[in-house]
This record gives C-alpha cells, structure tokens and sequence, in this order.
C-alpha cells in the first residue's frame, strides 16, 4: 500500500472510528502517538471510554500512564492519529470551555494549591477553574455544592482548615472533591492513592468504588502501579508498557498474571478476592 493510501486509510479508520452522534463514547483515541523530544511517550494506542465505563490504568514507571491521562484531559496533543474528548476533537475546540466538563486530579496541580488556602476554598475555586482565592465571588449555589462535597468526601469538619495542614489522605479527598465540582462528565484521577497509608488506601478505594458504582457518577479514569488499588466497582482495564497497551478491556479477562508479567517485565503471579487483587512475584 503506498504511503498515500495508508495515510488516507488512517484518516478514514479516524473518521469511522468516532461517531461524533454516539453521546456515551467519552473518550476516543485511535492511532495515536505522542513525540515528545524524539522521544514516542506514547505508540499506537486505540482506545474507547463509555460513559458508564470506569477504567484503570495501570504500568509501570515511565510506562506513559500520565501522557495518556493529559491526552483524555485535552491537555496534550496527539502527534499522530485523533483524540475526542466529550465529541470535541483535541486541538479543534476551545479547550478552556471542554476543561469545565472534565474533573481532573493530579500531583501536578495539587502541588499548585497555595498552603494556606481553606480546604472549603480550593473545592469552589473549580468552578472558576482557577487554583487559590483571589477576588471573585462565588454563588451561594457554588458555596453549597463545594460542601456537599467536602461532606461526601468525608471533610465536612476540616472545611475551614489550611490545607495545608492536611495529612495526605485529607489532601487526597480534598483534591477528588475539587475535580467533582463543575459536575464533570469526565473524571480523571492520577494516582489517588499515592503516599497513603493502609488505612488511608483502603477509606481512600472503598470512597471511589462507591463512587464508580453510581450510575450518575461521571466516566472514570484511574491511573495506578497497584492492583491493589483497583476499586471492585470499576469496570475496565488498560494495561501500558513503554508506552504501548499491553491488554485492554473488561477487568476479569484483563488483568491476569500473563497480562500484569507482560506489562511490568516480570514474572507475577495475581490473585483475586471479592474483586480485589493482589499480585506477587512468581
Ligand atoms: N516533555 C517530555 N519530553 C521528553 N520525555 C518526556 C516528556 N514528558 C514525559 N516524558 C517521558 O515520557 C515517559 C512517560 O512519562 P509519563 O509521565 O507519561 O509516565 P507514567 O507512566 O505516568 O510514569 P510514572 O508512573 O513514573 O508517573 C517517561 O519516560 C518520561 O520521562
């Protein structure tokens, strides 16, 4: 096939690919590599969210987790192939407007959030998508939902408090609530259970499965390097090395020992009780 072909063929499959009238299809890549430096952080990944679909992604360091949650975020362009976020395609619409409709939690931002800002605080301040209070004022309706939040969230009683002098589960809590504030379409979440102690980890997956198992809950996209932190309720599986998908699909036939040995370079051996996993070097 000559290069011209091919490339008009990739176009079409793009094309096909995403039915701009399918208002469940959440995210849609297809073909997509991310360059960056000359370096591929991404290869060839094609790949659906549906709205009631709640996925975890999962690989090692470097594996590209991160790259791909800012592609689904529109906060990354693709170098090659197409990715559609909420019907809009990256790099063709107004990003600002999109981010509204997309609940993101990350270390990045979450290390952007001023020490001294109230918890009460750094939830509204989504609704401007602006981190730390300036000026604007808020409506008493934006005031309310930020509390129901801090309240299902479990830090009704810390609203007023720093956040900095949070613990890291606080922080953890207070950042999922924050992304939940513009009642986002999408949630992403990059490695919520980070620097959590047992206890921490196990409040911190039982929250989100409760969270996935709402049928109004937003689509969901965890990033993780734990099996241990897959909430029982979620639904999929997106396994990624070296920046290419190793497996990817419902969770009872994706995350296997083959699939996990593939996709972290060793040999592991998996377990499952109850929906939770485990897995140990073989
Ligand atoms: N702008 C860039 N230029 C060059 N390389 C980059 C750039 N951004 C990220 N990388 C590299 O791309 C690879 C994938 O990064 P990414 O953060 O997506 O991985 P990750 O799976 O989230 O890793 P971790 O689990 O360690 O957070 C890493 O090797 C990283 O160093």
């Amino acid at each position: 096939m000559s290069g011209l072909h091919r490339v008009a063929q990739n176009v079409h499959e793009v094309n096909q690919a995403v039915a701009p009238d399918d208002p469940d299809l959440v995210v849609a890549a297809e073909g997509v590599d991310v360059v960056r430096e000359g370096k591929h952080l991404l290869r060839d990944i094609s790949w659906r969210v549906e709205l009631d679909e709640r996925w975890v992604v999962l690989g090692p360091n470097g594996a590209g987790k991160t790259t791909l949650l800012h592609l689904a975020a529109g906060r990354a362009h693709p170098t090659k192939g197409a990715v559609y976020v909420l019907g809009e395609r990256i790099g063709r619409v107004d990003m600002h407007e999109l981010r509204t409709r997309i609940g993101l939690s990350t270390a990045a931002l979450a290390e952007r959030v001023p020490p001294g800002e109230l918890v009460r605080d750094v939830v509204v301040t989504a609704s401007w998508s602006v981190v730390g209070r300036f000026n604007e004022s808020y409506d008493p309706m934006d005031e309310a939902r930020a509390a129901e939040l801090l309240d299902e969230w479990g830090m009704a009683g810390l609203a007023q408090r720093q956040y900095g002098t949070l613990s890291e589960g606080e922080r953890k809590r207070t950042q999922i609530a924050r992304a939940l504030m513009t009642d986002p379409e999408l949630l992403l979440l990059d490695e919520p259970a980070a620097g959590l102690d047992l206890g921490g980890r196990e409040d911190l997956v039982a929250r989100l499965s409760e969270l996935a198992a709402d049928p109004d809950a937003p689509a969901l996209v965890l990033v993780t390097h734990h099996v241990e932190e897959i909430p029982p309720s979620f639904t999929h599986a997106l396994l990624l090395r070296e920046g290419g998908i190793v497996a990817a699909g419902p969770i009872p036939e994706t995350i296997t020992s083959d699939n996990l040995s593939a996709t972290f370079g060793l040999a592991l051996e998996v377990t499952s009780v109850e929906g939770r996993f485990t897995a140990r070097a073989r």
